[in-house]
């Protein structure tokens, strides 16, 4: 006992010299970032503008510390908060944390994030960090922010279609806090923005937002950041918005490129990777891939690869990242590696902005992305491979050396890179805006056509996504959103047109075979084939396969690995329950992260229609009717065999055929609906299920009656 006693109380010394250790290593290093000595000139600039651009090369102190000046300046005096959003939920988590340790508080606290289904802030949040896409949300029910002071746009380089429509729509918010400002504030020491400007006794200067007469806002306070924008676009926007350059950069990242280019990117990644490991000195490594099976595909190749090193050099560890990942998941590859090891990150661009991973010393860029692309003409969206531009390539570089010098190895040679795109295409431009159209007419922007934006998406892509929500009834015909069912489409977290299918199953009794099926549909590949064992892979398929199509198969795989979860729940602890579970999934050769993330989407949506009180039925075991209520949600997506075993897109005309991965690949029934459209050197649809055609005219006369 005595020396259990003993060793505890050793421990805890050990522990708080650690820890005092550590925060003194914080606070050096913040210090030490280019942004500390400019710490006083922006807050003064902060004062003065009521938007400013704030541009600083990558690690530079942006994301953590602008905020935490701004918290100390004395912008959240009067309860309010300094909302600072991010493209992607990663960044905002993991910065949230980083921001919270620095400060020496629990995140939830005085720092907090929230990101769509994970809320982790608290009546004491006064920083908080979240997606672009949720604040627009949260604009949805305090429509003025009101409980902002400032509010950062960060990354606004990456264009996301979410942070283009936040832009025009703070820039409204901002013109009506401002006309219902209160112009009777004690005038001494207070600047146009009628916030008072004092110098404090460190000589730091501190706002202070008098005390407002009634109930009027103070104004909203824009910051825009990055590491590479074109100021000059976003000033022009603001009206004149003054940019702010933070000089200096934290480390310097050397950058190498090919001699010629390169033929199979993949391939020399994975040549790089192992280059580095017995090469280079030590320093985990960062590559960034294009997506979720071409990150697993070399996972696998690396993983095969380290097994037939000498055993001294199998000190390498490879980890994936990418957005389809269930969060805590992605969280995996920011845990430090163990002495002596080495991790490679397969991440996709979901790493590329914001995000410190501690221990990167290496990035390889082969200098690719897949991006959305949208053809308003055919309606048709789909995901293709494009070359990166500058700014992605800048930022892929930078994510190299935050903790100490790095290296980028640029998987291309050096005139390519002069001949990138500077900016990436928004994406505002290249996609469905049937999403856009709904926020902003659930913000109240009743023609969005007309809508301020920063650069205005093509009009036939207005007008296409427009039709389809009349189409799919969630707005009226004078513009608004139509009572209740675009009310209702507006506050679920989905694609219009799987919103509107939950409530359409509602409506047939088959709303919980639904709930599964959009989950389901909005993960990445559930199935998974290697290549060395693709025969064994089919058999097991079919054993999940059902003869109507790809979404009753995969309510069968769902329900399938919840009846296993359910026999084992008794006999097993959480841990070994999905343990077993993952274990099933391999037998069963279906990806266990994709099936995971699914059940954590259901969860949550379930969470969100029970709240909206739609009644949660079943149709059991009939599922011609569910058959049916896909045809009555998915009239949109509707494609009719041809004489020669093609089909042909009903909305487009477009002749496309059926992914080799449905399970109708070889069945080709007369007349199907699905749910995704892949360009590849084909035109395929993919998620299929076969539908008598008569029943379109029944379901959605206001369409296939009219067409036809
Ligand atoms: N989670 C973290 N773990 C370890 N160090 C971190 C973490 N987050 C930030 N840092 C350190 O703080 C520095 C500044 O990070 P910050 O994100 O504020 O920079 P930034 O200027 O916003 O960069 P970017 O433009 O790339 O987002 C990083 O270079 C890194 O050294």
């Amino acid at each position: 006992m005595e020396r259990q006693g003993l060793n505890v109380k050793v421990s805890n010394n050990d522990c708080k010299s650690e820890n005092i250790s550590r925060k003194r290593k914080l606070a050096e290093h913040r210090k030490s970032l280019p942004v500390a000595s400019v710490e006083n000139l922006l807050i003064q600039e902060v004062l003065r503008n009521d938007t400013l651009i704030i541009v600083g090369e990558t690690g530079s102190g942006k994301t953590t510390q602008i905020p935490q000046f701004l918290f100390n300046a004395g912008f959240c005096r009067d309860g309010k908060a300094i909302g600072v959003t991010q493209p992607r939920r990663v960044a905002a988590v993991t910065v949230a944390k980083r921001v919270a340790e620095e400060c020496g508080v629990e995140v939830g606290q005085k720092v907090g994030y929230s990101i769509r289904f994970e809320d982790v802030t608290s009546s004491s949040t006064r920083i908080k960090y979240m997606t672009d896409g949720l604040l627009l949300r949260e604009a949805l029910l305090d429509p003025y922010l009101s409980r902002y002071s400032v509010i950062i746009v960060d990354e606004a380089h990456e264009r996301t279609v979410h942070t283009d429509v936040l832009l025009g729509f703070l820039k409204k918010v901002q013109k009506t806090r401002s006309r219902s400002l209160n112009d009777s504030f004690n005038t001494e020491n207070v600047n146009t923005n009628g916030l008072v400007l004092k110098k404090g006794n460190n000589g730091k200067y501190v706002s202070s937002l008098r005390q407002h007469r009634g109930r009027k806002l103070p104004p909203l306070k824009l910051i825009i950041m990055s590491a590479s924008l074109d100021a000059r676009l976003f000033s022009e926007y603001f009206g004149g918005a003054r940019a702010f350059r933070i000089p200096g950069r934290q480390y310097p990242v050397a950058i190498s490129y090919t001699r010629k280019h390169v033929l199979d990117y993949s391939e020399t990644t994975l040549i790089t990777i192992f280059q580095i490991h017995l090469e280079e000195s030590p320093g985990d490594i960062l590559a960034f891939l294009t997506g979720q099976e071409e990150i697993e595909s070399i996972e696998n190749l690396a993983k095969e690869t380290i097994q037939k090193l000498p055993e001294s050099k199998r000190n390498l560890v490879v980890i994936p990242i990418y957005s389809a990942l269930p969060s805590e998941q992605q969280l995996r590859v920011f845990a430090p590696t163990p002495p002596g090891v080495r991790k490679v990150i397969l991440a996709t661009n979901i790493a590329e902005t914001s995000v410190t991973i501690p221990g990167i010393k290496y990035v390889i860029d082969p200098g690719f992305v897949k991006a959305r692309t949208y053809d308003p003409n055919k309606g048709m969206e789909s995901l293709i491979v494009f070359p990166t531009s500058k700014a992605q390539a800048l930022q892929r570089s930078g994510r190299a050396g935050r903790e100490g010098p790095g290296k980028c190895f640029r998987q291309y040679p050096e005139d390519m890179f002069y001949k990138l795109e500077d900016s990436t295409k928004p994406e505002i431009k290249r996609c469905n805006l049937s999403n856009v159209i709904l926020q902003l007419t659930a913000l109240g922007v009743d023609n969005v056509a007309e809508f301020d934006f920063l650069e205005a998406p093509p009009r036939q892509a207005i007008f296409k996504s427009l039709e389809q929500l009349i189409l799919l009834g969630a707005i009226a015909n004078d513009g608004k959103l139509s009572d209740p069912v675009g009310h209702q489409m507006a506050r679920i977290p989905l694609d219009p047109i799987y919103s509107k299918a939950l409530i359409v199953a509602s409506q047939s009794n088959c709303l919980e075979e639904m709930l599964i099926t959009v989950s389901m549909l909005s993960v990445e590949s559930i199935f998974y084939h290697p290549r060395e064992k693709q025969e064994e892979a089919r058999a097991k398929m079919k054993c999940f396969s059902s003869p109507e199509g790809d979404h009753l198969t995969l309510i069968n795989v769902y329900r399938s690995a919840v009846d296993f979860l359910n026999k084992k729940k008794l006999e097993l602890n959480k841990d070994k329950l999905e343990k077993s579970l993952r274990k099933w999934c391999k037998e069963n050769f279906i990806n266990s992260r994709s099936l995971r993330h699914a059940r954590d989407i259901h969860s949550q949506i379930r969470g969100h229609v029970e709240r909206m009180g739609l009644p949660l039925n079943s149709c059991g075991d009939d599922m011609l009717q569910f058959c049916r209520c896909l045809a009555g949600s998915f009239f949109l997506n509707v494609a009719t065999k041809q004489p020669d075993g093609t089909y042909r897109d009903f909305a487009s005309g477009e002749v496309v055929q059926i992914h080799p991965s449905s399970v109708l690949f070889r069945k080709k029934p007369d007349c199907v609906i699905f749910n995704e459209f892949v360009q590849t050197n084909n035109k395929y649809i993919r998620n299929i299920t076969k539908i008598d055609r008569l029943w379109l005219l029944e379901l959605a006369p206001h369409y296939h009656a009219l067409k036809s």
